[in-house]
C-alpha cells in the first residue's frame, strides 16, 4: 500500500511540530514537506494531504491555494466564520474530488464535552461558557467556546427554551461576549493549554463539564485520523464527530 502523503502549514508551530512527529509515527503516511509563513509553499505542493495549523489571518489564503491544487486538506485553524465556511463549501463544489476536514477541536475529549453540553441544554435554562488558554492564542472566544456555544443555543431553541435568564442592566464588560444568545468568557493564562467549561444551571442544582488539554498530544489522534479520512471522503466534513463515530 503507497503511503499517504503529508504536507503541514504552520510546520514550525506548537500544533504543526506535533503533527510531524504524530505522522511520522502513523503507520501509512509520510511528511513530505512543511512551510511557515515566510517559506514558500511550493515545498508541500507533492502532498495529497495538507495539514493547516497556522493563524486565522493565513488559512483562507491556504485553502485556496490547496484546493486550486486538488490537494486534501485537514484544517485545525480557527476563527472560522459562516462566510468563510460558505468560501470552502464554494471551494469544495469547484474541486469535488477533495477532501477537506475543518475541525474547531481534534481532542475526543473535547468533542465529547461538547456533545455532553448539547445533550444537557436543554435540561437547564441558564448555562455559560468559560474557555481559558495559554496567552499566545489569537483568537478569543476560542473555536472551541464558539462551537459548543451554538450548538448548545441550537439545542436549546429545538427544546423551545427562551433566552438564558440574566437581569443585568449595566455592563462593562465583565459578562463576557455573546454567541448566539451563550455568554462566553475568555481567560488566557501562562502555565494553561486549551481548557474550557460548561456551567449549567436549574432550581436548585448546577452542573458543569469540564475539559482539559493538558498537553497538545491530546489533538493528534483526532489529526490522523482526519487525514486517513479526507483522502476516502471528498467534499467538507466538519468536526471529527461522524469520523470517530460519535
Ligand atoms: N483544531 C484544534 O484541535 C486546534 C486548533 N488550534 C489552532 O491552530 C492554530 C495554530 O495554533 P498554534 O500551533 O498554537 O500556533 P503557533 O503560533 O504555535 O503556530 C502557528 C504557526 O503557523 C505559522 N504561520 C502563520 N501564518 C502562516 C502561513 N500563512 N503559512 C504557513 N505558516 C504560517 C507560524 O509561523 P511564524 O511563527 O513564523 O509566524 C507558526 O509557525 C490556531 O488557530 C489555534 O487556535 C490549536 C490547537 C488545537
Ligand atoms: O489555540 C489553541 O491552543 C486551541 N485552539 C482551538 C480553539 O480555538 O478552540 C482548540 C483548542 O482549544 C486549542
Amino acid at each position: 500500500m503507497t503511503e499517504i502523503r503529508v504536507g503541514v502549514f504552520g510546520v514550525s508551530g506548537k500544533m504543526g511540530s506535533q503533527v510531524v512527529r504524530a505522522v511520522g509515527e502513523a503507520p501509512g503516511m509520510t511528511i513530505v514537506g512543511g512551510s511557515d509563513i515566510r517559506e514558500p509553499r511550493e515545498t508541500i505542493a507533492n502532498a495529497q494531504v495538507v495539514v493547516d495549523f497556522t493563524h486565522p489571518d493565513a488559512v483562507m489564503d491556504n485553502i485556496e491555494w490547496c484546493l486550486s491544487r486538488n490537494l486534501h486538506m485537514v484544517i485545525g485553524t480557527t476563527g472560522f466564520t459562516e462566510e468563510r465556511l460558505a468560501r470552502v463549501r464554494e471551494l469544495c463544489e469547484e474541486h469535488p474530488q477533495v477532501g477537506v476536514v475543518v475541525a474547531a477541536n481534534f481532542s475526543v475529549g473535547a468533542v465529547l464535552m461538547m456533545k455532553f453540553a448539547e445533550l444537557a441544554a436543554p435540561h437547564f435554562p441558564s448555562v455559560e461558557i468559560v474557555e481559558l488558554h495559554h496567552p499566545n492564542k489569537a483568537d478569543a472566544p476560542s473555536g472551541t467556546a464558539t462551537t459548543t456555544a451554538q450548538r448548545v443555543a441550537a439545542a436549546r431553541a429545538a427544546a423551545g427554551l427562551g433566552p438564558v435568564p440574566d437581569a443585568t442592566v449595566q455592563d462593562n464588560g465583565a459578562r463576557g461576549g455573546v454567541v448566539d444568545g451563550i455568554h462566553v468568557h475568555g481567560i488566557r493564562l501562562q502555565g494553561l493549554v486549551a481548557h474550557q467549561e460548561v456551567l449549567l444551571g436549574t432550581a436548585g442544582e448546577t452542573l458543569t463539564i469540564r475539559h482539559d488539554s493538558f498537553d497538545r498530544a491530546s489533538f493528534m489522534p483526532g489529526v490522523v485520523a482526519g487525514i486517513r479520512h479526507v483522502v476516502r471522503n471528498p467534499g467538507l466534513t466538519l468536526g471529527i464527530e461522524s469520523i470517530i463515530g460519535l
